[in-house]
């Protein structure tokens, strides 16, 4: 088993060597954030239903998923909570943007109700 990502965080005397850190783990973090966006494609894609975009079920299970796990890595839940809340609202407008672009391109709503969001 790898390290406490907590653990993993090199001591720093200066600025210069703060922002090398944060850097290189924006780099990291920068194609995982493009990554999940392109989910919110997919899930414009197969909720079809501008009424499905926002989902607070699934958005207190992944909080409830991160918590406990930020605090495994040595890391503070209710900063991690307050991240993933600010971030899934950027996604979910996302969603809503991908889902109108969809609109615009002749995506017609579905007509089934309970539709393809399971
Ligand atoms: C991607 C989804 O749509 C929205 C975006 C979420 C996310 O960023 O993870 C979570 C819940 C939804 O409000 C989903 O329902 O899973």
């Amino acid at each position: 088993m790898t390290g406490r990502a907590i653990d993993k965080v090199v001591n720093c005397e200066t600025m210069h060597e703060v922002r090398v850190g944060v850097n290189a783990l924006d780099d990291i973090l920068v194609p995982l954030l493009v990554e999940r966006g392109g989910y919110m494609t997919q899930a414009a894609k197969v909720k079809n239903d501008e009424n499905l975009v926002y989902d607070q079920d699934r958005i207190d299970a992944i909080i409830e998923r991160v918590r406990p796990q930020a605090e495994k890595e040595g890391g503070n839940a209710d900063l991690i909570e307050r991240i993933y809340r600010a971030m899934i609202a950027c996604y979910i407008d996302y969603e809503h943007e991908e889902l109108a672009r969809m609109r615009a391109a002749g995506l017609q709503p579905r007509t089934e109700p309970g539709g393809n969001a399971s």
